[in-house]
């Protein structure tokens, strides 16, 4: 079998991985993420998860690189990681009480042959009405620097989500089904 390399630093995705019971290596290698603000959040996300599995391919000669990106969007607008306490406290403030999509981008690129297979998926998540204080307290937690949209469903922000419509897997960073069939076309099968 192929071997298989997760370019990315992200835990989430690489406990999402291992839960396939895949062994896998992680290499991660610096990208530039600016983006045109124009650009469609699937694109945008598209676009980030192939430059992120390129730039791992490009310094290998064989193996399956996986990449991926997130982000969180309301109303058309795009929320990125928070940068301080006063931004992620003004990302949930604006989730609450309402719905919105969570894209993800996923790109798999063969290094022996360029093959790549480039894909994203969106999964809409309602949030709970919240209190400034709750908010608060939440951000307080420190749970949401690294994340896109300043929370993790997987974290203590499970306890504001009122549903969920796609895959929850999208949301955590890796949509895990539409993985196993990408895989498949580069003949890797999971079940
Ligand atoms: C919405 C949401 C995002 N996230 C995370 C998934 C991603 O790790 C992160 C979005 O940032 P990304 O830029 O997609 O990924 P990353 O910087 O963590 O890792 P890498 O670029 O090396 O692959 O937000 C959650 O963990 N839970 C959530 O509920």
């Amino acid at each position: 079998m192929k071997p298989i390399i997760l370019a990315s630093a992200s835990p989430r995705r690489q406990e999402l991985l291992a839960n396939l019971g895949l062994n896998f290596e992680i290499k991660i290698s610096d990208v530039d993420e600016s983006l045109d603000e124009q650009t469609p959040p699937a694109q945008q996300v598209e676009q980030l998860a192939e430059r992120k599995a390129r730039a791992v391919a490009a310094q290998l000669t064989q193996g399956l690189v996986i990449g991926a990106d997130t982000l969180v969007t309301l109303n058309n607008q795009v929320l990125g990681k928070p940068k301080d306490r006063r931004e992620a406290i003004e990302m949930i403030k604006q989730l609450q009480g309402r719905s919105h999509e969570v894209y993800t981008g996923l790109a798999v690129i063969d290094a022996a042959t360029d093959k790549a297979v480039i894909t994203h998926q969106a999964t809409a998540v309602r949030f709970k009405s919240l209190t400034m204080e709750q908010i608060e307290r939440y951000v307080d937690t420190g749970e949401p620097y690294d994340k896109a949209g300043a929370y993790a469903v997987q974290g203590k922000a499970s306890v504001f989500i009122d549903s969920i419509r796609g895959c929850y897997f999208n949301v955590v960073g890796l949509p895990v089904a539409k993985l196993a069939d990408v895989l498949k076309v580069f003949g890797v099968e999971i079940i």
